[in-house]
C-alpha cells in the first residue's frame, strides 16, 4: 500500500490515488479475494480448477485435448506445465470428493466456509436444496456467466462461520435498493430480474436463514442488497493451464526453427479451440477483493488487474507511467467497448454498473454528438435483443 492510498472525491466516493510517481508495469500490490468462486456452468461443463483458489487442476495437455476434443494432441515441453509438478499435492474433502491444489486451500475453505456447507454424501443428489438453488440459477443463467450462485452460496456459509465478517462486507460500496432492479436485469437477464422471489425462496429453503443468529440479514431485500453489490464489486477471474504453457513457452529461449515449429502448433491449437469451445477457454468465475473494489473505472485506463500466480490473486498493475497524486484507474469494460464512442460507453456503463461516467477521456468528449456509429447502433440493438 506505499505507493498508492485510498481517497474520497465527491464525483466518484472513494478511489486509489498514486503517493508518489509510478512507473508503467509495476505492481502496485496483489491481493487475495474476501470470496471468489468458479461459475456453476464452468464447472459443470469440466473446467477444472480448485474449488478455494481456482488454480487450474489439469494438465495443459489434459485442458488443451479436453478442449478440443482431440485426444491425439500432444503438448511438447511438458515442464513448462506448472501443473504436472502439482498434481500429487492436489487433495479432496474428505466427506464430499471437492478438489482443492492443495492441503492449505482445503484447510482454509474449511475453515471460511466448507464446514458448514459441506454436502458429504448428497454432493450429487439433484433434490438436495441447495442443488434445486444451482440447479434453477443454471436453467435461468445461461453463459456468458457474469455471476455466480456458488459465490452467493460460500458468502452465506463465511457468514455462518467467520464471527466479524459482516463489517468486510459492508466496506464494499452498494447501490441505493431503488436501483437493484437494473442491475438484476444486467446480471441476470431480463426473464429471471423476474424471478428474484423465486430464488430466494430456493435459498431460505436451502438455509434456513431466520435459523440462523448470523443470517437475519438475508431476508428478501437483504438478499437484493448482496446480489447487488456482487454486481457493483464483483471482478472477473480466468485461469487456464494451457495459456500458462504457452507463456512459459513462449519465454524459452529456442533455437529459430524450434520456435517456427512450437509457434506454428500454438497458432493451430488456439484456431482448433476457437472453433470447438470460442472464446470459453478459461476456469472462469468472479470474486470480491477488498482494496481493488476502490478502484474507479477510467475509459482511458492507466492501470490493470493481472493474475500472475494462476490462481485468484489479483495483481493491479499500471499500464502507463503515473505522476504523484493521480487517479489509478482500470477499465471495467472491455477492450472492444473502450474503443467505442462516449455515448456508447456511457450507455453501457449505466446499465452495467449504474453510474454516469465522469473519468478524463469522458469529460474531454462532452461536446461529441450523442450518436453512435451505423455498426454500434447493429450491435447495441442486438446486445437489446439477447438480454
Ligand atoms: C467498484 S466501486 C469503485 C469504488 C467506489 N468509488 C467506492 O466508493 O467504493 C464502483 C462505483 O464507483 C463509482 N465510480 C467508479 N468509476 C467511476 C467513474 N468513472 N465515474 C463516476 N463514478 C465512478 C460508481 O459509483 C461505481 O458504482
Amino acid at each position: 500500500m506505499e505507493l498508492v492510498e485510498v481517497k474520497t472525491t465527491a464525483e466518484k466516493g472513494r478511489g486509489l490515488f498514486a503517493r508518489q510517481p509510478i512507473k508503467a508495469g509495476t505492481v502496485l500490490f496483489e491481493e487475495s479475494p474476501l470470496v471468489s468462486s468458479q461459475f456453476c456452468w464452468n464447472a459443470t461443463y469440466g473446467y477444472l480448477a480448485c474449488e478455494y483458489c481456482l488454480r487450474p487442476l489439469e494438465t495443459a495437455e489434459c485442458n488443451v485435448r479436453r478442449l478440443a476434443s482431440d485426444f491425439a494432441i500432444d503438448l511438447p515441453y511438458p515442464e513448462c506445465c506448472p501443473v504436472q509438478e502439482q498434481l500429487e499435492r492436489h487433495t479432496r474433502c474428505a466427506d464430499c470428493g471437492t478438489l482443492y491444489c492443495s492441503q492449505a486451500c482445503l484447510s482454509d475453505a474449511l475453515e471460511r466456509y466448507h464446514k458448514g456447507l459441506c454436502l458429504g454424501a448428497n454432493k450429487d443428489n439433484a433434490s438436495h436444496p441447495v442443488n434445486a438453488l444451482i440447479d434453477f440459477w443454471k436453467k435461468t443463467h445461461y453463459p456468458p456467466e457474469t455471476s455466480s450462485i456458488l459465490l452467493i452460496i460460500k458468502i452465506i456459509g463465511m457468514f455462518k462461520q467467520i464471527p466479524d465478517v459482516q463489517s468486510k462486507f459492508d466496506d464494499f460500496v452498494s447501490q441505493a435498493v431503488n436501483e437493484d432492479l437494473e442491475i438484476f436485469h444486467k446480471m441476470l437477464g431480463k426473464d429471471f430480474a423476474n424471478q428474484i422471489e423465486q430464488l430466494y425462496a430456493l435459498l431460505v429453503n436451502a438455509f434456513e436463514p431466520t435459523a440462523h443468529e448470523r443470517l437475519q440479514w438475508l431476508t428478501l431485500s437483504g438478499f437484493r442488497s448482496l446480489l447487488a453489490l456482487i454486481g457493483t464489486n464483483g471482478q472477473g477471474i480466468g485461469t487456464s493451464s494451457f495459456a500458462d504453457w504457452v507463456r512459459n513457452v513462449s519465454e524459452l529461449e529456442l533455437q529459430d526453427k524450434q520456435r517456427e515449429t512450437v509457434d506454428a502448433l500454438i497458432d493451430g491449437l488456439y484456431t482448433k479451440l476457437d472453433d470447438v469451445v470460442g472464446s470459453f477457454l478459461n476456469n472462469e468465475g468472479s470474486a470480491l477483493y477488498s482494496l481493488q473494489s476502490k478502484v474507479n473505472h477510467s475509459c482511458a485506463p492507466n492501470a490493470e488487474c493481472q493474475f500472475p500466480h494462476s490462481n485468484n490473486v489479483l495483481a493491479l498493475t499500471t499500464v502507463q507511467d503515473i505522476a504523484a497524486g493521480e487517479e489509478i484507474c482500470i477499465s471495467y469494460l472491455d477492450e472492444c467497448a473502450l474503443e467505442r464512442s462516449r455515448h456508447s460507453r456511457q450507455k453501457m456503463l449505466r446499465e452495467n454498473y449504474l453510474f454516469q461516467c465522469q473519468c478524463e477521456k469522458c469529460e474531454s468528449q462532452v461536446n461529441d454528438p450523442d450518436e453512435t456509429s451505423e455498426d454500434e447502433d447493429d450491435e447495441e440493438e442486438m446486445d437489446d435483443d439477447s438480454d
